[in-house]
């Protein structure tokens, strides 16, 4: 059979009706041919320029050729069956979800040679890490301080993924990570140069110089281990094994830390405890809990890969990473189909096969990924079926965290200080509020080092701040509208004090999002932030990787090793489609190794 894929995507787009979920309808101008009514599962693009419409007909799928110019059906070429005939073979993966774990996952395995189908429900790709346009600004959805896309050591994991696709987008170095502003005036810039932070931080803290190099040395130590292996998956024995056998320092270094948390280990070197709280809120704006909480391994990675890569800005926005990866997808060979709601997952004799869409559509897989999140996936796409004792076991150690309230905010550039930073993270007067909704606040001003976002004269200023979607549960729409001003402007106000005299007249633009928002525009359960453990972990330990306890069924995203961050999520994505393609004999494996390796992980697990 010809190669799949769109490879013209806006072809599709002037065939609307083709996408359209009345699937009987799309098709009455082809009566002559298909006299009965079919229904319309998808459709993809050959080589030959020809449109290969997937239908349903007596209960049987069936892949027909189709001329765009004839508009004629031409041939029946393959059936996607329903009826066990070894057709659900059709596709190697199904991705449910294009957040950058799922897209990561896609490319990945399209690169390997497998036939891939990503399912978004949403209009574009990225999820949380996805854009929105408007009035003249290109917004990003969340985060806008990205890792991993240097062009440096082995943890620059998204200009990897990019490139394994043939994308290089272009970046612009940020030269402050983040300014935080903190409680008793404490500020503190993390500057690009490690030696310059350091000097900074121990100005500030001249008595515990000794203390913050001991702590970030050790950072380093592991940094340094992580940054020398060739990251796949750790559910993969000939790949651990290999990998222990060339690197054992530095594998059993990262063993040894695995289950560490970083504020028991900066309890070792440093005793004032506002430089402790300093870096709870190191720890904080990475996995929305305080050091003692946060996975010692995850806590070196960000502290050193933002010296050692450093963090550097996508022109264009941060949504121009989904974009390139999915168009990546499409050029691979593979698909994606947007305003497609997966509903369900099929299960037949206990294994994943397929997929169900919220307009009834079907897609049969020999695996599936899900990159909803873990609470999503179980408690939603599984409904119905047993909850299996591993994600019991996740489910006690790990809870959503809180959502976020979101605004998005075109301003007077004029507001602006010279030499204003591209990120912020401001708690003003007590450490214990660090925790709390609303307690701190992050921002974001891309348009610092990326003026194209904005019209000219404009800067945005995207502030996000944690917030529980129980504040916002049964509100008539009346008041959901005015709690939102209300929440809103005192944010700002917070702001205009803190940092920017005059900010709410200069505001030219501005769009609020709650926790309710992100629920509903990233299909995330109580639009939750990602996991955050129930008590103090054994660091990462408990933290499932890809393999579920349903054969066939993958995980992908921040419920997934090692939790939240796009570029952890991007490491989840490599990981899964290692462990894929060994089982759909796209990689080496060794079943007998397999069985004892993931017997080993669970049992981990358990013990954390
Ligand atoms: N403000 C922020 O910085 C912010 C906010 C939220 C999350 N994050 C981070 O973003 C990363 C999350 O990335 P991710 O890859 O895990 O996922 P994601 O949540 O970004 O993306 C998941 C995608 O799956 C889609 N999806 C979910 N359920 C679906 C279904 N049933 N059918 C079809 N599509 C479905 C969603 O629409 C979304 O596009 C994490 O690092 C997280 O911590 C950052
Ligand atoms: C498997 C066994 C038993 C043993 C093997 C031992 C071994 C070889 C272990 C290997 C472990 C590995 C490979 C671990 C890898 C870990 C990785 C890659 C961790 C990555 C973590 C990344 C994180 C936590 C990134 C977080 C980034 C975030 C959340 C960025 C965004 C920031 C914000 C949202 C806030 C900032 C915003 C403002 C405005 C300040």
């Amino acid at each position: 059979m010809a190669e799949l894929g769109f490879r013209s995507p806006s072809l599709i787009h002037s065939l609307p009706s083709f996408s359209h979920p009345s699937k009987t309808l799309a098709f009455s101008s082809f009566n002559r041919c298909c006299p009965k009514p079919i229904d319309f599962e998808g459709f993809e693009l050959r080589k030959s320029g020809k449109l290969g419409l997937i239908l349903k007909e007596n209960n049987k799928r069936r892949v027909r050729s189709f001329s765009v110019k004839s508009k004629s059906v031409l041939s029946v070429e393959k059936e996607v069956g329903t009826g066990g005939s070894g057709e659900r073979d059709y596709y190697d993966a199904i991705v449910i979800g294009s957040g950058i774990g799922g897209l990561v996952a896609a490319t990945q395995l399209a690169v390997k040679g497998a036939r891939v189908l990503a399912l978004e429900k949403y209009v574009i790709p990225g999820g949380s890490s996805g854009f929105y346009q408007k009035d003249g600004y290109t917004f990003d959805v969340g985060s806008s301080v990205m890792f991993g896309c240097s062009n440096k050591g082995n943890l620059n994991l998204i200009t990897r993924a990019l490139a394994a696709v043939g994308c290089e987008m272009e970046m612009l170095p940020d030269p402050t990570t983040v300014h935080y502003h903190l409680p008793d005036n404490l500020s503190v810039r993390v500057h690009r140069e490690y030696s310059d932070f350091i000097t900074e931080l121990t100005n500030r803290f001249p008595h515990e110089k000794e203390g913050i190099n001991k702590f970030y040395v050790e950072c380093w130590k592991i940094f340094n281990a992580l940054n020398s292996l060739e990251l796949k998956s750790l559910e993969e024995p000939l790949y651990l094994f290999g990998q222990f056998f060339q690197k054992p320092l530095e594998c059993l270094t990262l063993a040894y830390y695995l289950p560490q948390n970083a504020g028991a280990i900066a309890r070792k070197f440093i005793r004032d405890p506002q430089l402790l709280s300093f870096i709870d809120a190191e720890c904080f704006i990475v996995s929305t809990t305080n050091a003692l909480r946060t996975p010692m391994i995850n806590a070196s990675l960000v502290v050193c890969e933002r010296h050692f890569g450093g963090i550097n800005y996508p022109v264009g926005g941060v949504g121009g990473i989904a974009k390139s990866l999915a168009k990546g997808l499409l050029d691979k060979g593979s698909n994606i189909i947007y305003k497609a709601n997966v509903t369900s997952i099929i299960l037949e004799d206990g294994k994943a096969v397929g997929v169900r869409l919220s307009d009834g559509r079907e897609f049969f897989s020999k695996t599936i990924i899900s990159n909803a999140t873990r609470w999503d996936t179980f408690g939603k796409l599984l409904k119905g079926n047993e909850l299996p004792k591993e994600e019991e076991n996740f489910q006690k150690l790990y809870v959503k965290a809180p959502s976020f309230l979101s605004i998005h905010m075109g301003v007077e550039a004029k507001v602006l200080p010279p030499d204003t930073d591209c990120h912020h993270f401001i708690l003003e007067n007590d450490w214990t509020s660090l925790e709390e909704p609303y307690g701190s606040i992050f921002l974001s001003i891309p348009t610092v080092l990326d003026s194209s976002l904005a019209p000219e004269g404009r800067h945005i200023l995207h502030i996000f701040t944690t917030s529980c979607i129980e504040d916002w549960k049964g509100l008539p729409q009346k008041d959901y509208d005015a709690k939102k001003e209300l929440v809103a402007d005192e944010i700002i106000s917070r702001l205009e004090k803190k940092l920017f005299p005059g900010l709410k007249s200069s505001i030219v633009f501005k769009e609020v999002g709650t926790p309710k928002t992100h629920r509903r525009f990233l299909a995330r359960d109580n639009g939750t932030y990602g996991p955050m453990p129930r008590s103090i972990p054994k660091g990462l330990l408990g933290m499932p990787f890809n393999t579920t306890a349903i054969d066939g069924l993958y995980c992908v995203g921040d419920s997934c090793f090692p939790g939240q961050g796009v570029i952890a999520v991007a490491f989840s994505g490599i990981m899964c489609a290692h462990r894929v393609a060994a089982d759909i004999g796209l990689e080496k494996r060794s079943p007998i190794l397999d069985g004892a390796l993931l017997r080993l992980l669970g049992w981990l697990r358990t013990i954390a």
